[in-house]
């Protein structure tokens, strides 16, 4: 049964085409790693699945439902940038996180020490209990990263939606961080969307690795086609080894 529905869907900014012919299922918790060529619209992509834009044709249904105009809590989002609140302690950007994505103002009384416990056992959970009380800049990249991706659990979302999270981290904090998530799926048997540039990052956490090209190209109009999923990898047990991705689209490489 699927869960992420995606029909046909095409976005065009102005006269460019961005994203063409762009169908995909996906069941509940499956982790779908996304890769292609810098600027081919992956990021676009997962701004339709967060419904933060809306496609120019087509549509994106979740478990059935009708097609979001908007994100909404089922939707958390983390990106390459940290996006924690440097003036707020790490146990507070948690409570504002879930204040904002409730869209419930801020908490008071009995209602802030609720959401303060909620934070900490959300903090258990990252492993960042020890630090509730720093602030952001006191952090690691690593530990910063994780307390966004803390941020965009606690809505409790069902997907979650990741753009580079590790791109900006150096090889022996990625690789932690990859333990982490593979943690934090099992616990949480969230689906999840990774736009990533390494490709073996892709295969290791990826149950499917989809790469989006341009297979249509007009040198005279290059604006003219967008981009599709044109293979649509089962990473799972390893998968198909890379090696003959890198072979096939060399400027995978290059990134
Ligand atoms: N809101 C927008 N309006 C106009 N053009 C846009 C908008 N957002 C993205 N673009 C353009 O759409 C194209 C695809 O961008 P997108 O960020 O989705 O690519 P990407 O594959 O994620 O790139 P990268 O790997 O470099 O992050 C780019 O040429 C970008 O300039």
């Amino acid at each position: 049964m699927s869960f992420v529905q995606v029909t046909d869907v095409w976005q065009h900014y102005g006269r460019r085409s961005i994203i063409e012919r762009v169908n995909l299922d996906v069941t509940e918790g499956e982790f779908v790693s996304i890769v292609g060529a810098s600027g081919c619209g992956k990021s676009t992509f997962l701004r339709l699945l967060l419904a933060d834009e809306t496609p120019s044709r087509g549509e994106i249904r979740i478990d059935g439902g009708e097609p979001a105009r908007e994100p909404g809590r089922e939707r958390g989002v983390v990106f390459q940038k940290y996006s924690v609140f440097p003036h707020m302690t790490v146990r507070d950007n948690i409570v504002a996180a879930e204040s904002f994505s409730g869209g419930l103002g801020r908490f008071f009384g009995s209602k802030l020490r609720a959401a303060r416990e909620r934070a900490d056992e959300t903090l258990d959970r990252i492993g960042l209990a020890h630090v509730a009380g720093n602030y952001p800049a006191t952090l690691s990249g690593g530990m910063q990263q994780r307390l966004a991706i803390g941020q965009a659990l606690t809505a409790r979302p069902r997907i979650l939606l990741l753009d580079e999270p590790f791109g900006a981290l150096d090889p022996g904090t990625r690789i932690a961080m990859h333990d982490f998530l593979t943690d934090l799926r099992a616990e949480t048997k969230m689906t999840v969307f990774m736009v990533t540039h390494d490709l073996s990052e892709g295969f290791k956490l990826g149950d499917r690795v989809l790469v989006f090209d341009k297979p249509r190209w007009d040198p005279h109009a290059p604006e003219a086609f967008g981009a599709t999923i044109t293979y649509d990898f089962d990473a799972r047990d390893a998968g198909v080894p890379f090696q003959h991705i890198l072979d096939q689209y060399p400027s995978l490489a290059a990134h």
